[in-house]
């Protein structure tokens, strides 16, 4: 099998840089385009297969969606993915069936398995909330990936009939109480030294459990980059989580 063609956006960034390098190293693929910020995407993508997105939250939607007019593949770990991008783009595959696009808001498999796990215990405790850390370099709040979370816990809370978490504070600073996704409060920590980290605290009575992932490294993220550009190709339309993929 020819070897798949893959151009990175962001390629210059810290994930960007550690995602070509990836690539490179794997000989069932060619990296045949490194973009950054202000390249026009268009000569890159006619010579490719799949486009790898790690850029910024302003930019990937154009991104996304060149790759899809060219009938390139996409695997997007860049964040700020909300419910209205994704539906532009889930109408924009409408008129590209073959090609798949993946949104990923993490791609670690650890963090995908706080994730699960997260959303397995759910039901059982009346309390949850979520910590995310990250390095201070990082441009959005809550990292998606603690949106994502919150998200899949509150829907599987509200599925076992779980009423709201109890809380009798009234916060005297705004944010005291992080922010609310979907009824779960989300706490953003910023610090030199983290890369990424993540902490989902559940309590019921008499007990709690701390569910907790640490990157420490941005290699974590490299087997589920490699994964997902290798399986895009065969999961045509849109893919949000990268779950989907490992049997989680
Ligand atoms: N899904 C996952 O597992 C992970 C996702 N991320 C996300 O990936 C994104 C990148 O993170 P970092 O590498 O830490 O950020 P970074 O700031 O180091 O890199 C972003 C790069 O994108 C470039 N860029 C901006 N506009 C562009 C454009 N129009 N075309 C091409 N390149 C453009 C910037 O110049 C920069 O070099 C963020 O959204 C972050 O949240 C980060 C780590 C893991
Ligand atoms: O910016 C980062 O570093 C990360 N971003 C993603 C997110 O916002 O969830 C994934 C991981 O947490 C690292």
């Amino acid at each position: 099998m020819d070897a798949l063609r893959v151009v990175v956006s962001g390629a210059s960034g810290r994930m960007g840089t550690a995602a070509c390098a990836a690539v490179e190293a794997s000989d069932d693929l060619v990296l045949v385009g490194r973009l950054g910020r202000g390249d026009d995407p268009s000569a890159a993508l006619a010579g490719a297969d799949v486009l790898v997105d790690l850029s910024v939250p302003a930019s990937s939607p154009a991104l996304v969606a060149a790759a899809v007019e060219a009938g390139v593949h996409a695997v997007v770990g860049t964040t700020g993915w909300d419910d209205a991008r994704l539906a532009t783009l889930r109408e924009q595959l409408g008129g590209a069936p073959s090609v798949g696009v993946l949104v990923a808001p993490n791609f670690s498999v650890g963090a995908l398995l706080v994730t699960a796990f997260a959303v397995r215990a759910a039901r059982f405790f009346e309390s949850v909330e979520v910590l995310e850390l990250h390095h201070p370099d990082k441009v959005d709040a809550p990292s998606g990936t603690a949106v994502r979370t919150a998200r899949l816990v509150a829907a599987a809370r509200a599925e076992a009939g779980v009423g709201p978490a109890p809380d009798a504070t009234t916060a005297s600073l705004p944010g005291s109480r992080g922010a609310d996704v979907d009824g779960v409060p989300v706490h953003s920590v910023r610090l030199r030294g983290l890369v990424a980290s993540q902490e989902v605290l559940l309590g019921a009575q008499g007990e709690t459990v701390s569910l907790r992932h640490d990157s420490i490294d941005r290699s974590s993220f490299m087997p589920g980059v490699l994964l997902a550009v290798r399986q895009v190709g065969s999961h045509p339309g849109l893919t949000v989580g990268l779950e989907h993929w490992l049997d989680l």
